[in-house]
């Protein structure tokens, strides 16, 4: 696993204290630009939320709950960097979760690229370049771990 420097924690934990007082609104531009990106990942949603339009399903329970998911996994990173490592089976098997419902390993580029533009937005002029370069660092970790869940799936066909 990857370390990330003194500096990178310094920036993402000063990024985050505001934004991860919020976290719903902010996870809600995350995935919206998500789905402009690639609209196609709205229809791992449909099998539990039954909503019709983009609209629909943005504003479905199912769809504010996993945004909620979703920041939780990016605070509990926040709050380990210490220690990211502490956090591989839990995201191994949020990975493997992913896959059963039909997540690609390529659609984390595309979630990286939302989170990304929802700093750029929360964060205005604070968004350097070293800050955006921090939380790619991190993110790149918690993806990496996630994956690994896709690798020993893979494994398991296999044997
Ligand atoms: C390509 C983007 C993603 C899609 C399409 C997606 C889709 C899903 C779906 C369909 C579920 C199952 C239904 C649900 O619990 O709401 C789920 C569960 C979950 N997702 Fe995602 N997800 C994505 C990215 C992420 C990311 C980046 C994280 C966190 C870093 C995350 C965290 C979670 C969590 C914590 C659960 C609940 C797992 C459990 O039941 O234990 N998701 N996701």
């Amino acid at each position: 696993m990857e370390k990330l420097t003194g500096k990178d924690k310094e920036l993402i934990r000063d990024s985050w204290e505001s934004l991860g007082k919020n976290k719903v609104p902010h996870g809600i531009v995350m995935f919206t630009r998500l789905f402009e990106l690639d609209p196609g990942l709205l229809n791992l949603f449909r099998y539990k939320a039954n909503c019709g339009s983009t609209q629909d399903c943005l504003s479905s329970p199912e769809f504010l709950e996993h945004v909620t998911k979703v920041m939780l996994v990016i605070d509990a990173a926040v709050s380990h960097l210490d220690d990211l490592h502490s956090l591989e089976d839990f995201l191994l098997n949020l990975g493997r979760k992913h896959q059963a419902v039909g997540v690609k390993t390529q659609s984390f580029a595309v979630v990286g690229e939302s989170l990304l533009y929802m700093l750029q937005c929360s964060l205005g002029p604070a968004y350097t370049a070293p800050l955006r370069q921090a939380w790619l660092n991190m993110y790149s970790i918690v993806v990496a771990a996630m994956s690994s869940g896709w690798a020993k799936n893979g494994e398991r066909k296999s044997d």
